[in-house]
C-alpha cells in the first residue's frame, strides 16, 4: 500500500507555549484538527478566565482547534473547574504531580488536598489528564511506581472519574489501562519510535530526551503492539513539546521532543513497520474523540509513500529555534 486516506487526525496532548514560542510552533500542527493544549505555562493557566485568553492566543497564533485544559494545583476550585467545563471553556483538567515534570512545580504534592476537585469532576464528567510518574526513585520506574502508589487508589476512590494517562511509556501502564474501566491512553512519537538504546548508545541524543524518558526496547514494543492493536483505549497524543534549540544541546537538557510537523509521516511508518496501517486511522482519528465524547472529523486527509520527505532540521522564526526530533532514518510518508 502507498496511499492511504483517513480521517483527519487529532492530537490529544500538544503543548503550544506562549508569545513568540507560540506564534512559531502553533502553524505546524496544521494537519490536526483540533489538540488538547496543555497548561503547564509559566505561570500555569490554573482559572477558566485565564484558559478563555490563551485559547484566543492559540488561535490567533494559527491553531484553528485547541481544546484547553486547566493546571490542577492544591488550591484549585472545584466550582471553577465545573463551571468552565459547562460553559465549554475546557475539555479536560491536567494533573502534574509536583516536581515531575517541565514546569510542574504548581503542581500536587499532597493527593489527599485534591480529592474534592476530583469528586467533583467525577460527578460533573470532567476528564482528567495525569502525567502518571512519581517525583522520587529510580528514573526509569517512576511510571509503574505512580500505578501502584497514586493511580491505583486515586482510581478507586473515583471509579467514575474519565481519565487520560498520559504519554505511557512502558509495558505496566499498558496492563494497567487495559484492566481499569474509564481510563484511556495517549502514546507519543517519540515512546513508538525510539527506546532508551537510541537515545544513549551511540552518543547521548538532547532532542530523544523527555519525561517520562524513554525505556527499554521491551516496553517500546509493547506500546506498538498496543498502539496497533486497535483497541480503543490507545490513542495518539503527540507531547510534541518545542524547547529552544540551546535550551536542549546544553549541559541540563530539557525535556521535550518537537514532533509536531512530521509526527503523521513517523506513526506512518511505524503502523506499516507493524503491518497495520489499517488500524492507524482508529489510533491517530477515532479512539481519542470515542473517550473524550466528541464527534470524529468529518474532512481526511490522505498519506502517500514516496521519496525520503525532506525535513528541515529546525525550525526558525519570532526569534526562536526549535530543533525537530530526528528518528535516524528516512520517512518515506507524507500528507498531500
Ligand atoms: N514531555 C516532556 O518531556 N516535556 C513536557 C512536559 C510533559 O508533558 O511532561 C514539556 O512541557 O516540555
Ligand atoms: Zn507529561
Ligand atoms: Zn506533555
Amino acid at each position: 500500500m502507498d496511499r492511504l486516506t483517513i480521517r483527519r487526525p487529532d492530537d490529544w496532548h500538544l503543548h503550544l507555549r506562549d508569545g513568540e514560542m507560540l506564534k512559531l510552533v502553533a502553524p505546524e500542527s496544521r494537519h490536526f484538527a483540533r489538540a488538547i493544549i496543555m497548561p503547564n505555562l509559566v505561570p500555569p493557566v490554573v482559572t477558566g478566565a485565564q484558559a478563555a485568553a490563551y485559547r484566543d492566543r492559540v488561535c490567533e497564533a494559527g491553531f484553528a482547534g485547541p481544546l484547553m485544559t486547566l493546571y490542577l494545583t492544591e488550591t484549585t476550585d472545584p466550582a471553577d473547574v465545573v463551571a468552565a467545563h459547562r460553559d465549554g471553556i475546557v475539555t479536560a483538567v491536567k494533573l502534574y504531580p509536583a516536581g515531575a515534570t517541565t514546569n510542574s512545580a504548581s503542581g500536587v504534592r499532597d493527593f489527599e488536598k485534591v480529592r474534592p476537585v476530583l469528586a467533583a469532576m467525577e460527578a460533573a464528567g470532567v476528564p482528567l489528564c495525569i502525567h502518571g510518574e512519581t517525583t522520587d526513585g529510580d528514573v526509569f520506574d517512576r511510571e509503574a511506581a505512580f500505578l501502584d502508589r497514586t493511580l491505583a487508589p486515586l482510581r478507586a476512590a473515583h471509579p467514575a472519574l474519565k481519565i487520560t494517562l498520559e504519554h505511557v511509556t512502558t509495558a505496566e501502564a499498558v496492563a494497567f489501562v487495559r484492566e481499569h474501566d474509564n481510563i484511556a491512553a495517549t502514546m507519543t512519537v517519540q515512546h513508538l519510535m525510539a527506546n532508551r538504546t537510541d537515545m544513549l548508545s551511540h552518543g547521548m541524543r538532547p532532542h530523544f530526551y523527555c519525561l517520562p524518558i524513554l525505556k527499554r526496547d521491551t516496553h517500546q514494543a509493547a506500546l506498538r503492539a498496543a498502539a496497533t492493536s486497535g483497541e480503543a483505549k490507545f490513542f495518539l497524543g503527540t507531547d510534541s513539546a518545542p524547547h529552544p534549540t540551546h535550551a536542549k544541546e546544553a549541559t541540563c537538557c530539557a525535556a521535550g521532543c518537537f514532533t509536531a510537523p512530521h509526527a503523521l509521516p513517523c506513526l506512518a511508518h511505524v503502523f506499516e513497520e507493524e503491518a497495520a496501517l489499517d488500524r492507524l486511522e482508529g489510533f491517530t482519528s477515532l479512539h481519542g474523540p470515542a473517550h473524550y465524547g466528541l464527534p470524529v472529523n468529518e474532512d481526511r486527509i490522505t498519506l502517500e509513500k514516496g521519496a525520503p520527505l525532506d525535513l528541515p532540521a529546525r525550525i526558525e522564526g519570532h526569534g526562536q529555534t526549535v530543533t525537530l526530533f530526528d528518528p535516524g532514518h528516512p520517512l518515506r510518508w507524507h500528507v498531500r
